[in-house]
Formats: structure tokens, sequence, C-alpha cells
């Protein structure tokens, strides 16, 4: 259970807060407004901004203030963030070991995880070898990999066409089923929120809603989502 209590979050003069609870093995969908503090959310649960109050407790032990690598948070960032010197296999090995000595059996695990995301066979690639829904994919695989109870995804499939990106949450799906993970996904896409996830947080003007039931929100949308939505 992942509690985020009376947190405030900085960016800048910005300010986004929340003060809600996320059960694992849910599938929450995180929404809103460009500029709205849904990245900024995501980062202060992983660990990558550091509130300015409040707690962030994991199964009941405060997180708040730990390194990103000590949080149970897996990241899938707007960006990526692969390093362009490095092969897929380098990158992902990265995520399994930081001091990059790779036992045989990861070398078995990483293209398992690259086979599952549809890029078998591309381990030796280097980013720049690879097209923008690739890198994407191969951006996933690593948080396949590191298998943490949450995974955070920040807007991870914007570059993928529908089919693919139906393909890649299904995976997101079947792994955060496999080991019970809290899945959050900042995504702009109503479509994605009602096809991958049964709850839904609203972020408005810095100030994180929820978590509600997905489909209920979108059937009866409060003003604010309405204007959203352009409806
Ligand atoms: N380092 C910073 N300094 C100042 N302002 C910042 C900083 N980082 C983010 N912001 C501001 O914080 C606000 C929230 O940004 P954030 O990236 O969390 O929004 P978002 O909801 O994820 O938007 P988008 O959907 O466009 O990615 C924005 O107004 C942004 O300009």
């Amino acid at each position: 259970m992942l509690v985020l209590e009376d947190l405030v979050i900085g960016a800048g003069a910005f300010r986004v807060t929340a003060d809600l609870t996320l059960h694992s093995g849910a599938s929450v969908a995180i929404i809103g407004p460009s500029g709205a503090g849904k990245s900024t959310l995501l980062d202060a649960i992983a660990g990558f901004r550091s509130p300015l109050s409040g707690r962030i407790l994991w199964d009941g032990q405060e997180i708040t203030r730990d390194a990103p690598g000590k949080r149970p948070v897996g990241m899938l960032f707007q960006d990526n963030n692969l390093f362009p010197h490095l092969t897929l296999t380098q990158n992902l090995a990265l995520a399994l070991r930081p001091d990059g000595r790779l036992a045989s059996a990861d070398h078995a695990a990483i293209a398992a995880a690259l086979d599952r995301v549809g890029l078998a066979g591309m381990e030796n690639r280097r980013p720049s070898g690879l097209s923008g829904g690739q890198i994407s994919r191969a951006a996933l695989a690593r948080v396949l990999l590191q298998a943490r109870p949450i995974m955070a995804l920040d807007e991870p499939f914007a570059a993928l066409g529908p089919a693919l990106k139906i393909e890649m949450l299904d995976v997101v799906a079947q792994v955060a089923a496999e080991i019970g993970a809290l899945v959050l996904m900042v995504s702009h896409d109503p479509q994605d929120a009602m096809r991958f996830a049964g709850q839904t947080v609203f972020v408005n003007a810095g100030v994180a809603q929820g978590p509600f039931d997905t489909d209920a929100l979108f059937s009866d949308p409060p003003k604010a989502l309405r204007a959203y939505l352009g409806r």
C-alpha cells in the first residue's frame, strides 16, 4: 500500500499536493492538464524530488527521504532515459546490477525482457540504432526487469501506434499481475486510463485528487475533468 500523507512537492514556485492511498496490485492512471503536476508527483514517489512536507509510506515503512535506488519503485521516464553509448544489454544490465557485474542468469533475464517487448535479437544495438517506439519498448523492458513493487510510467507509449500501445499495456498488466505490482501511469489518453487502469488520480492545478473508479469518473466527470477532456 502506497500512502501519500499530506504531501507537498515543490517545483520552483509551483506546488503539488497529495493526500491519498493506493493499494498493491492496483493499476492507476494519473491524468490531468499539461503542467498540472503529474510528472512532479511521480518524481517525488520515485525519489527524484524531495517533498517540502508530508510523508510517503510503502507498506507502513516511511520512504520519504530514501534514495531512488532504495525505493520499491521502477520508473520509466518521459524521455525514456537510456544511455546513448551503451547497448541495450548494457543499459538493462545497469537496472539489475549497478556495479555492471552480470551473472550468467542475468543475460537470460535481459534477453527474456527484450523478447517480452518485441525486441528479441536487438541486445547489442545502441539507442541510436533504434526507432523512437523501440526505445520506449526498451525502457519498458528495463522496468520489467527491475520487477519492483511499484511500476511508475510517465507517458510511456506516446511514440507507439495504437495497436502496439495496447500490446505494451497488456505486457505491463501481465507483469504487474505476476509480481502483484502497483502500476502508476501518467497518460494524456483517456482510452489508456479506461483500458488499463481500474483507478484514476486526477491532477488539476497542483492538487492530486482521488483515486476514483476510472469508469465512474469518465462516465460522469466533474467540471474540471470535463474541461480537460473537452466535453
Ligand atoms: N525545476 C522546475 N522549476 C520551476 N518550475 C518547474 C520545475 N519543474 C517543473 N516545473 C513546473 O511545475 C509544473 C508541473 O510540471 P509537471 O511536469 O509536473 O506537469 P505535468 O502535469 O507532468 O505536465 P505534462 O503533461 O505537460 O508533462 C509546471 O508548471 C512546470 O512548469
